[in-house]
């Protein structure tokens, strides 16, 4: 199994491309699915979950070509429409084939995703708003059984208010809601740059879509949807990752294609710990010298500070100077990397959803365990920080999210490689 071995206490000079969006490409590989006429997506970042995701719909009889980042995806002899346990099993993403299978087939079997290290990610509101849409759907031997009833020939439009706000969900509704019979109102609908790339997408396959990044996203389904080329979004998260490593070590590093709007929570922080952080050309620069300032911050929706940041910035306020209280709103077990980021020498002490942090001086090498995939990159960047060496095992959870991680920060003076 791989691991990574980095030798701490380096700072990151020069410049970073960032990739594609993992959380938008692979809606959008499933958006690929709702029409006959060949998609062809750009920009496609190199990581496990898209090798997955490509790997299901392929199962599925689809025709899929690869190369230099662009992937093209003819769903014409689809025939196949079900997704295994066996590929939903690595990657919770797979539920997103559920609303464009059963918006264009009128059927569609997908696995439940189960649940995870994070939490429990139950999909009910997935099922209950399809439902809406006139879909009947069981739940049996640990899969979604999704069918139009008998001389029913296409999903119908519904008012769907989710309970929580739900992003794969807002993007299941938002497929199956293009190639449904009338309107469809999204209330409470998730605002993340990723459901407006897909929305942007999908508006270029056909579809009608008005009020994608507010929370009331209001679709008029069309009857087809041809196919269209998209550049996929750049990833807020990847970025962010980036801008708290160069935080955390000390640098100067341009982040290109990284985008400051996508990320204005986290560069909030980042700038009230001492940071310097610039919008450049096509692009992110982040500067910082000397010893931060913790900060304390909740994940929430967004525009909030994600979720998918939160290990990360916890890493950096593990060395910053004084207290902070890091609460986690998204998911019940989100703090798994709490217990490794002690080993290296953190003060931190979880009760429940809250974090506190006591910033130390210094962190010092030590054998850490991720165990899931924002999880590893938080123990990277405190390795990154840490006295001697540190060894991440496990690192599989960072292939599934991150393009060549490691390679990219070498680029920038990191002294990191992978061992077997
Ligand atoms: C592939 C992808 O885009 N993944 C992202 C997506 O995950 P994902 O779409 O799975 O996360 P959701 O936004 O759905 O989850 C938000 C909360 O709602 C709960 N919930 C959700 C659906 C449902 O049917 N029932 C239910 O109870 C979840 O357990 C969680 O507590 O958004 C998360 C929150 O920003 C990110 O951390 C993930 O990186
Ligand atoms: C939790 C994440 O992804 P997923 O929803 O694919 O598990 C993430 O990207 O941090």
């Amino acid at each position: 199994m791989d691991k990574l071995l980095i030798r701490g206490g380096r700072e990151l000079h020069g410049e970073v491309r960032i990739s594609g969006a993992k959380n938008a490409a692979l809606p959008e590989l499933c958006a690929a699915l709702l029409t006959d006429e060949p998609v062809v997506l750009e920009n496609v970042p190199r990581l496990q979950d898209v090798a997955t995701m490509v790997k299901l719909i392929a199962n599925m009889g689809v025709g899929v070509e690869q190369g230099d980042g662009r992937v093209r995806v003819d769903a014409a002899p689809l025939h196949f429409p079900e997704a295994p346990y066996e590929l939903v099993k690595t990657m919770r993403a797979s539920v997103l084939a559920l609303g464009p299978l059963l918006a264009r087939f009128g059927e569609a079997t997908v696995s439940l995703p189960g649940g995870c290290a994070i939490g429990s990610r139950p999909v009910d509101q997935h099922i209950k708003g399809l439902q809406a849409m006139g879909a009947e759907i069981v739940v049996e031997h640990g899969y979604i059984i999704a069918k139009l009833p008998k001389g029913r020939e296409r999903l119908r439009g519904a008012s769907i208010r989710t309970d929580m706000i739900t992003v794969t969900g807002t993007e299941n509704f938002l497929m199956a809601a293009a190639l449904a019979e009338g309107e469809t109102v999204l209330e409470n609908a998730a605002q993340e740059p990723e459901i407006t790339d897909l929305a942007e997408m999908l508006i270029k396959m056909g579809a009608r879509i008005e009020g994608q990044g507010t929370h009331r996203i209001t679709i008029q389904g069309v009857d087809k949807l041809h196919g269209c080329t998209h550049r996929v979004v750049a990833d807020r998260i990847e970025a962010g990752t980036f801008l708290c490593a160069v935080a955390a070590t000390g640098g100067d590093v341009v982040l290109r294609h990284g985008r400051v709007d996508h990320l204005e929570a986290v560069i909030d922080k980042l700038r009230a710990a001492g940071a310097e952080v610039t919008a450049v050309d096509d692009g992110i620069r982040v500067r910082s010298r000397g010893r931060l300032a913790a900060q304390s911050f909740r994940t929430t929706e967004y525009p909030g500070f994600p979720t998918d940041m939160q290990a990360q910035f916890m890493a950096l306020n593990a060395v910053a100077q004084g207290p902070a209280t890091v609460t986690e709103t998204i998911f019940e077990n989100r703090f798994m990397h709490v217990n490794e980021l002690l080993r290296l020498g953190a003060k931190i002490q979880v009760e429940g959803k809250v974090a506190v942090i006591e910033g130390v001086d210094k962190l010092s090498g030590a054998t850490v365990m991720a165990t899931d995939l924002r999880a590893s990159a938080s123990l990277v960047l405190a390795g990154l920080v840490a006295e001697g060496e540190t060894l991440v095992d496990r690192i599989y959870h960072l292939d599934r999210g991150y393009d060549r991680m490691e390679a990219k920060l070498r680029g920038i003076g990191a002294d990191i490689h992978r061992v077997k």
